[in-house]
């Protein structure tokens, strides 16, 4: 791992959670989370279906209210700012969704530029340059007039990548980023995240269930369990760690899942065993 060639800048902590709840409704779903990520860092936030994966992203990235606790990011509490302050905050992080959330009807250059358009004064031409050099970053240069519904799954998935990198975000947010695509075009993601790190020191949080995924990109990952975080450490670290749970979560799964079915499948029949050993 390239630890050392950012060195100076490795303690800065570009994201602090401190004791956050978040609730739907009346359901706490997050009891209490603790963590930080450091400049340059890539975090995978492990766990089970229904663990609170999601919603702790959803929260790191404005969508969700915390009930109680902090977030501080660029030197913001998050949890108590303002919605334009937070607007302010977006420019500055690049979220790539489970489902790629492309607009269907727009091409991919145009979803591309669509942070541009919206958050920027820049002129077209300008805009064109940006989003043909964001595209070349994530390897679909020259697909910019092709419409999403033409694009692969790995595609999409990269277009989306490029349209979150259109305001040189700080911090990129990935949800399940190889949910849904066969292992090989899966390791092509993992790829591009390790390049967006490597070339650029981005400061990058995954959430993810393929632990193989995790273990290939993850500086550090923590393992969010019903809501609480049961550990946190180097790839390593896990691996020795001999935490029930943490075993558990990592022994379960030996190998990467082949496609979203068996995903879905291997979740379901996780979450049965997992029931029964509860005594359910
Ligand atoms: N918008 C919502 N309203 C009410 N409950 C929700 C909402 N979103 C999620 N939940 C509940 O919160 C819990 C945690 O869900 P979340 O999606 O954060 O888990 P996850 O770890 O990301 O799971 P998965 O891997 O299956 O996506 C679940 O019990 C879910 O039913």
């Amino acid at each position: 791992m390239e630890q050392n060639d950012n060195a100076g800048s490795q303690s800065e902590v570009m994201i602090s959670l401190r004791d956050l709840h978040v609730s739907y409704g009346d359901r706490e779903i997050l009891h209490g989370i603790s963590f930080d990520v450091v400049r340059g860092e890539t975090m995978v936030i492990l766990g089970g279906s229904g663990s609170g994966k999601s919603t702790l992203l959803r929260t790191l990235v404005g969508l969700q209210k915390p009930s109680s606790g902090e977030i501080w990011l660029r030197g913001k509490n998050i949890a108590a700012i303002s919605h334009s302050e937070m607007d302010e905050i977006r420019k500055k992080i690049g979220m790539s969704f489970q489902g790629s959330a492309l607009f269907g009807s727009l091409t991919v250059g145009e979803n591309v530029a669509l942070p541009l358009r919206e958050h920027t004064e820049l002129e077209d031409s300008t805009i064109d340059i940006i989003l043909r050099l964001k595209l070349d970053q994530v390897g679909l240069a020259g697909f910019e007039d092709y419409m999403p519904a033409e694009l692969s799954g790995g595609m999409k998935k990269r277009a989306a990548v490029a349209r979150a990198l259109a305001m040189d975000p700080e911090i990129l947010f990935f949800d399940e980023p190889s949910a849904g695509l066969d292992p090989i075009i899966a390791a092509g993601v993992d790829q591009l995240i390790l390049e967006l790190k490597r070339a650029f020191h981005m400061t990058i949080i995954v959430v993810t269930h393929e632990l193989a995924s995790a273990f290939l990109i993850a500086d550090r990952m923590v393992l969010v369990d019903k809501g609480s975080v049961v550990a946190i450490g180097s790839a390593d670290e896990m691996r020795a760690s001999t935490h029930p749970r943490v075993r558990q979560f990592l022994d379960r799964v030996p190998e990467p899942a082949v496609s979203g079915e068996m995903d879905y499948l291997q979740m379901l029949t996780a979450d049965r065993k997992t029931d029964k050993k509860r005594g359910a």
